[in-house]
């Protein structure tokens, strides 16, 4: 038997391919399908539908379109539950139909083949640690105050002052839905350079668009207490207070792994996660780790945590012995402004100027942008000197995740520009301007 604490919904691959070969339990104790489509990228997307299209009104605005609609957030609420609503009980219910037992429960080692769940013992013969990450608290005086990403995302009526601590992609992306909505935001930065995946010039161009739509940024300011007030908050910072109605920590995620009592299975962590080898294998030989609870360098997105479920899937089932190899893994930040990576970085072939050269292109005037009145877009592409080849891409622009998965494929595919001029892509679209681009 396999066994797999907590498996999201993008993660089923390994059970169900295991699942043929072997018999296969799943624990969860919280809600099956796990952060992405209950709490994470999912329900964010649903709530952006509304943000983008008002977006896309707005530019329009003297070009054939005539006011800009308000969201109305309790609609666009019910609109996100009538999806979240079917996660979890789909979830467990394809499991089962797959022949997998599900238990629901809180899981802890009770030694390297025995698992606790709730008053049940199960026994398997390989373990997959698959537990996810849950948002930071700080620990601040009035900490009981702060909310999370997991509560914003299914607030029933959307505060009129919202703050958000930390500037990272969770708080970027919900301090822009906010917005939209008509809430008035805040977002409170350590420093004066958040999102450092993506680049500086990028971050800038965004962070002003967001600042030109009313968002207030605080950089180089951190959150020293929160007090309660009689219906509302103050926020005291190291430069002020101020009041506010509703206060968002998003500075961070940590391991799910207190619960576990790891060391009755000898598996070993540190504050970033269970430590594995290069086989997602953990420091016992029967239990692997997969996902965000991983302490790794990889990013810690879903379509990584699915990859290395397959993975462990094909390992466990004798198809491959091999460490593991991920592909070139693409990241994006959604918003009416998306900012996409793939590839080597700018600061990487800034650092290698003998070996990367970067093109910096504005596209803003091109058809594709101008045909929707973009504000701006541009791209970084980054090529080999020697190879000519492109081996990095970046792109702001309201429509980046397009041409960024164009690129994810050229770059993992190893497509040269011969390759793709020899191609007929459908016209006129935003992949069709690839061939200008390479
Ligand atoms: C707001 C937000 C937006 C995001 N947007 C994106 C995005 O756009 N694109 C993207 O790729 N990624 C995004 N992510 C990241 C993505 O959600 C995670 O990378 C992904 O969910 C990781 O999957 P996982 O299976 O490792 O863990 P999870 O999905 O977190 O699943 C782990 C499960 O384990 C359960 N669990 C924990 N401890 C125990 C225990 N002791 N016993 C039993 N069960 C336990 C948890 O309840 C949870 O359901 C976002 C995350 C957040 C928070
Ligand atoms: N579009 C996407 O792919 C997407 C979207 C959301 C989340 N995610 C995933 O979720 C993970 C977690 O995101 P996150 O934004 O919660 O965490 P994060 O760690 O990526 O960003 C948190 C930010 O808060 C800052 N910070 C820390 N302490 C602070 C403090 N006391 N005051 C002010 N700022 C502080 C950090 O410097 C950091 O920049 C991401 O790394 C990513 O893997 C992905």
């Amino acid at each position: 038997m396999s066994l797999f604490l907590a498996l999201a919904q993008r993660g089923l691959p390994p059970p169900f391919g295991l699942a043929k070969s072997k018999s296969v339990l799943v624990i969860e104790n919280d809600l099956f399908g796990g952060t992405c489509p209950n709490r994470g990228c999912d329900p964010k997307k649903m709530l952006y539908s509304a943000v983008e299209v008002q977006d896309r009104v707005a530019r329009m605005q003297g070009s054939g379109l005539k006011s800009v609609p308000t969201i109305d957030w309790p609609q666009l609420m019910t609109f996100k539950r009538g999806y979240t609503s079917q996660i979890p009980g789909g979830t467990q219910r394809g499991l089962e139909n797959g022949g997998i037992d599900t238990y629901h429960g809180d899981a802890a080692f009770i030694d390297d083949h025995q698992i606790q769940v709730g008053d049940q013992v199960v026994s398997a013969d390989a373990l997959i640690i698959a537990t996810g990450r849950k948002p930071r608290l700080m620990d601040i005086p009035g900490k009981e105050f702060l909310k999370t990403s997991n509560d914003f995302l299914d607030l029933d009526d959307l505060p009129k002052q919202i703050t958000f601590i930390g500037a990272g992609p969770v708080a970027m992306e919900l301090a822009n839905i906010a917005n939209k909505a008509g809430a008035d935001v805040r977002v409170i930065h350590h420093n004066d350079r958040p999102l450092k995946q993506y680049p500086e010039k990028f971050v800038e161009l965004l962070v002003k668009q967001m600042t030109d739509e009313g968002i207030h940024f605080d950089f180089n300011d951190e959150v020293e207490a929160i007090t309660q007030l009689q219906r509302r908050y103050q926020v005291t910072t190291h430069t002020g207070e101020f009041e506010t109605d509703y206060v968002v920590a998003a500075v961070g995620r940590d391991a799910n792994i207190s619960k576990l009592r790891l060391e009755n299975g000898g598996v070993k962590a540190t504050p970033k996660g269970i430590t594995v080898d290069n086989h997602l294998k953990t420091t016992n030989d029967n239990i692997y780790a997969i996902g965000d609870v991983v302490a790794k360098s990889a990013p810690k997105l879903t379509p990584v945590a699915s990859f290395e479920g397959r993975y462990v899937a094909q390992l466990l089932s004798g198809q491959t012995t091999s460490p593991i190899h991920y592909p070139v893994i693409p990241e994006i930040l959604f918003g009416a402004t998306e900012i996409g990576v793939v590839g080597v970085s700018e600061q990487q072939a800034t650092s290698e100027p003998d070996r990367y050269a970067i093109s910096s292109l504005d596209l803003t005037h091109w058809y594709t942008y101008n045909r929707i009145k973009e504000n701006a877009a541009r791209v970084l592409v980054i090529r080999e000197k020697q190879t000519k080849r492109i081996v990095g891409f970046s792109m702001v622009s309201s429509i980046s995740e397009h041409l960024l998965n164009v690129f994810n494929l050229i770059l993992n595919l190893n497509l040269t520009n011969d390759q793709l001029q020899q191609m007929i892509f459908a016209y006129p679209s935003i992949s069709s301007d690839l061939q200008y681009l390479v």
